[in-house]
């Protein structure tokens, strides 16, 4: 999956929120439910699915998303090229304050890598949004992408004064397991 991916957050029982993409199209919806401090938080997760070239139905359903993972491909130069466009995109359409993270995926193509992870961190730091390389072959940083993102949708639901403040950023650089670790290569 490259391009874009966007997530909605209920608490778990509450009905999802209705796609607003229309059914004419083949957007892959799908749920995860992650437990975030006891609460089971539902994501809806929908992704491009090769669809990046229907500009008005991307729109029709980032505008709406609560969050935004915008995936590039270690392997594939184009790929990371597209992500400033994708981010000039999303700043147009997408919810003001839209929690954006940034995968670079494929992690486990070690041989085949054009993008340096340093390029991946530069980029998303220059943009302010938490950077991971994932791999969706070998699950490494996936369960902690979307956790991640589900800890910064509740914390931003629930959040109140004596509230230790969550910082996305900060939670996900002290968590990423590193390609190089030997535990996924
Ligand atoms: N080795 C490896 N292969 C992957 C990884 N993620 C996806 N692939 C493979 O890459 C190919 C493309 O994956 P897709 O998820 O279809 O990529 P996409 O860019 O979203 O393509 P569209 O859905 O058509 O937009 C498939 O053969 C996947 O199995 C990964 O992390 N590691």
């Amino acid at each position: 999956m490259t391009g874009t991916a966007g997530a909605t957050a209920t608490q778990d029982g509450e009905a999802p929120k209705r796609s607003p993409c229309s059914p004419s199209y083949d957007l892959t919806g799908k749920n995860k439910v992650v437990t975030v401090d006891g609460m089971r938080v539902k994501l809806q997760i929908w992704d491009t699915a090769g669809q990046e070239r229907f500009r008005s139905v991307t729109h029709a359903y980032y505008r709406d998303a609560q969050a935004l993972l915008l995936l590039y491909d270690i392997t594939n130069k184009a790929s990371f090229d597209n992500i400033r466009a994708w981010l000039t995109e999303i700043h147009e359409y997408a919810q003001r304050d839209v929690v954006i993270m940034l995968l670079g995926n494929k992690a486990d193509m070690s041989s085949e890598r054009v993008i340096r992870s340093e390029d991946g961190e530069t980029l998303a730091r220059e943009y302010g949004v938490p950077f991971l390389e994932t791999s969706a072959k070998t699950g490494m940083n996936v369960e902690l992408a979307f956790l991640a993102i589900a800890k910064e949708l509740k914390y931003r639901a629930g959040q109140s004064a004596d509230e230790p403040s969550f910082q996305i950023r900060d939670y996900v650089e002290s968590q990423k397991k590193r390609s190089s670790c030997c535990s996924f290569m």
